[in-house]
């Protein structure tokens, strides 16, 4: 097994609000190896894109940080200087995100800000120029000379997509976290985006997080699963065996209520009966107790283990053994 380059041990995170504050994430913890691809899936409001910022160091200015650890390579990115952490954001972690324009000043050309991404580079600005096209040629931009000299708003989503992935990579991070980096495409730049990422993979020593609510997503790209609900990691393992074998009831009723959400045509999660609970108010037990198919009395009192199905696969269940 490969050492994590990223190691989260149980995050604790609440939003303040003008109520209850909003317990996004409860106790979350995974790890992210290098060489490999592990996606986070869950519905909507599930903590995703929260966990996803916090690994950068940007949870929102309303967010607390209760409990847990952040380590990349061993520091802990939550009480390290700022410092560190904008060091760590430049050049260790870099973030893709759904919708391309957020990563692109828009009044300047993509050449002009992927040179000026790399300025702490210390290499003068034509061996960046240089370093910029080469990447943009690598992500699949079929002229990258004039994409160059392109403004965001005149490349396609797709194009665009692609440009933001090249810049995330211009300065070769250990780990690069996508957040739905394919949900704003259509089906056929979508293929196009996991196929890039599939093959960027290939050579690519680091780890990628890839945080979706699409199944689809998951099988196509990841080696490594982590399904969250409610704030919490319910179930952990290979893709799959995630597939196969699922054993948290969440999983399972994600996945046998419609197989065809494998593929990637399909946009959305699976819906399963009832809905999540209010997060300023979960409840004391098991957090999907009230849309489980396999309650027992137990579920409701008490918080579940996480139990070690095996190697690499755990599922935060009472009933995880039936
Ligand atoms: N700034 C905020 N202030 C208060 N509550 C927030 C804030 N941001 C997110 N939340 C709440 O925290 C919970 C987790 O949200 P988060 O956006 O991380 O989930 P998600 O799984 O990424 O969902 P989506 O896919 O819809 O973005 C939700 O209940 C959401 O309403």
């Amino acid at each position: 097994m490969t050492t994590p380059l990223l190691t989260v041990e149980n995050l604790t995170l609440n939003y303040r609000t003008g109520g209850d504050p909003v317990q996004a994430l409860r106790g979350v913890s995974l790890t992210a190896r290098a060489g490999e691809v592990l996606g986070i899936v869950g519905e909507s409001g599930c903590g995703k894109s929260t966990l996803a910022a916090t690994l950068m160091g940007l949870a929102g200015t309303n967010a607390e940080i209760t409990d847990g650890a952040v380590s990349f390579r061993g520091e802990n990115i939550l009480t390290a200087r700022e410092e560190t952490r904008r060091k760590l954001r430049g050049k260790h972690i870099a973030m893709v995100f759904q919708d391309p324009m957020t990563a692109f000043n828009p009044v300047l050309t993509i050449g002009a800000q992927l040179v000026d991404f790399q300025h702490n580079s210390g290499t003068p600005k034509r061996q960046r120029h240089s370093a910029a096209r080469d990447m943009l040629d690598r992500v699949g931009i079929p002229d990258p000379d004039i994409c160059m000299g392109r403004f965001p708003h005149e490349l396609s989503g797709g194009m665009r997509q692609r440009a933001a992935i090249a810049a995330a990579l211009l300065m070769q991070p250990e780990i690069l976290i996508a957040d739905e980096p394919t949900t704003a495409l259509d089906v056929t730049m979508e293929a196009q985006i996991i196929h890039l990422l599939r093959n960027l993979q290939s050579d690519y020593d680091g780890a990628i997080i890839i945080v979706t609510h699409q199944l689809g997503v998951i099988a196509q790209l990841c080696d490594r699963v982590v399904v969250m609900y409610a704030g919490q990691v319910v179930e952990e393992a290979d893709v799959d065996t995630l597939f196969h074998a699922p054993r948290h009831p969440y999983t399972k009723a994600l996945i046998a209520c419609d197989p065809a959400s494998l593929s990637i045509k399909e946009k959305r999660l699976p819906t399963i009966g009832g809905r999540p609970p209010d997060l300023a108010h979960p409840p004391a037990g098991c957090a999907f107790a009230d849309r489980c198919a396999q309650v027992e009395p137990i579920c409701r009192t008490a918080a579940p283990p996480r139990v070690e199905i095996g190697p690499d696969h755990i599922a935060k269940c009472h009933e995880a053994w039936s």
